[in-house]
């Protein structure tokens, strides 16, 4: 593109993803100008110490990010992470009319409102296909390719280092505390795993994907939320007998007026949505099952696209910086041909239901004493509760036996009373196992 202004691009941050950003940019640098119909120049990269980044150019390090952001630049790259300064950094950009791509999780899931109101404010572009799913496409799609379909739920395996566990559980029968250890020692977990764990960083996806699938504003602060740290070898055992496993979903679903009315929940007014991460069980021949070690797969369902599954690296240097440069390379072309991508829409703003209120299904194994009426005293409590069982499977052992129930779906708030209560009963000697189920009707 001989003549063609360049785009210049500031880099904030220059660490995992950073250092590949730096990479992809002088590796792929001509044929980023055939794409962009411009030359990409990066116009500095901000760091805390530059005599630690010997792999990227000396003359284009400063510590001054915020002196970098008000510069001449064009684009502002985040690849620093964390709340503040990004958010100030990104603000400023957008306000200033520079677009931004940011891989920031974190920040979009508290602040998404506050950066879309910036960039449309100045006619910006604000574009994060990295923060969720690291590489694979999944954001993008959601925006624009499904932005004439209805989208009724989204599933997914958003963070690997808790597959990438719970994977090797189900593979070796180890313990929760066992396989950590090991993941730790292989480098898949964090020194301090607790966002991982915990399903925080799960929890910000599933804000993200909640916002952008319904159109509506979700913060990680409404997202429902439970690690894997109680997922016990029995659980993964009990989940196997049946021929399922356990993974830790991300899971964002329209609840319609029938669903609530399935749930024994609403009065069939209104549409809601339920945002949440818990472990769930699901049946070894969903798609979502086959997702081992730290891939990461996404499930949706539209109503007219019917079922999609995405699948590929949810982290890493490489594969996120692929997101980046990707992104990059969007809003570098809508400048050249001075356009823009596609704005917030959250027009639809539908209320995030209370977990308590969400519909869900239990699998529920229990040790019990083998003697007649045992199993309708349980019966008896899920009637009271107002719970219909799908399924129940009794193995009868010498004075006991293994007693395993599935349910229809119901109020969350609804089988949690019911668990309590069976839990009390005389002759359930112990709960063993009590686990949602997904991926199954
Ligand atoms: N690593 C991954 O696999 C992955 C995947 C998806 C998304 N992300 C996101 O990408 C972002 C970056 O992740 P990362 O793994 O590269 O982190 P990292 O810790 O490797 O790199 C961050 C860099 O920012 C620098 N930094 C911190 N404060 C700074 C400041 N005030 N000024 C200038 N530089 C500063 C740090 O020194 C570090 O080099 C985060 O938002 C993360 O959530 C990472
Ligand atoms: N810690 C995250 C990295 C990607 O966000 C994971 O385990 O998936
Ligand atoms: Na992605």
């Amino acid at each position: 593109m001989p003549g063609q202004k360049p785009i210049k691009v500031a880099l904030l941050g220059c660490g995992t993803v950073g250092t590949e950003v730096v990479r992809l940019l002088t590796d792929q640098a001509a044929d980023l100008t055939a794409r962009v119909g411009a030359p990409v120049e990066l116009a500095g990269i901000a760091v805390r110490k530059p005599n630690k980044h010997r792999e990227v150019p000396a003359a284009l390090l400063t510590t001054d990010a915020d002196a970098l952001v008000e510069s001449d630049v064009d684009v502002v790259v985040e690849v620093v992470g964390g709340i503040e300064p990004a958010r100030t950094w990104l603000v400023k950009a957008l306000a200033a009319g520079k677009s931004v791509v940011t891989a920031n999780k974190a920040l979009l899931a508290e602040h998404s409102g506050e950066l879309f109101q910036a960039a449309d404010a100045s006619g910006a572009d604000l574009y994060f296909e990295a923060a969720v799913a690291g590489a694979i496409p999944l954001l993008r799609p959601l925006r624009e390719s499904l932005a004439g379909d209805r989208i009724t739920r989204v599933m997914g395996i958003v963070n690997g280092t808790t597959n990438f566990i719970l994977s090797g559980m189900d593979s070796t029968g180890a313990s929760y505390a066992e396989t950590l250890e090991e993941a730790t020692r292989l480098g898949y977990a964090e020194a301090d795993p607790t966002a991982d764990v915990d399903g925080y960083d799960a929890a910000s996806k599933a804000a993200i994907l909640a916002s952008l699938a319904f159109h509506s504003r979700v913060t990680a602060a409404d997202v429902h939320r439970e690690g894997i740290a109680s997922v016990s070898a029995a659980d993964i055992a009990a989940a196997k007998a049946l021929g399922r496993t356990v993974k830790l979903l991300a899971i964002c679903e329209r609840v319609t007026g029938a669903a609530d009315e399935q749930a024994g929940a609403g009065n069939g007014a209104g549409e809601s949505i339920s945002v949440r991460v818990h472990p769930a069980m699901i049946p070894r021949t969903h798609p979502l099952a086959s997702v081992h070690g730290a891939f990461n797969a996404v499930f949706v369902e539209a109503d007219a696209a019917g079922e999609m599954m995405f699948y590929g690296q949810g982290a890493g240097g490489a594969p996120t910086a692929s997101a980046v440069v990707g992104d990059l390379v969007a809003v570098a072309r809508n400048r050249v041909v001075s356009g823009r991508g596609p704005r917030e829409s959250a027009y639809a703003a539908l209320p995030v239901r209370p977990m308590g209120q969400a519909p869900t299904r239990y699998h529920i194994s229990l040790d019990v004493a083998d003697r007649p009426g045992v199993l309708s005293q349980v019966a008896a409590v899920f009637a009271e509760h107002d719970v219909s069982i799908a399924a129940v499977r009794q193995e009868g052992r010498v004075d006991d036996a293994s007693l395993v129930i599935v349910t229809h779906a119901a109020t969350d708030a609804a089988l949690r009373s019911t668990v309590d209560k069976i839990g009390g009963l005389p002759a359930v000697r112990e709960v063993v196992s009590v686990m949602r189920v997904e991926g199954e009707e």
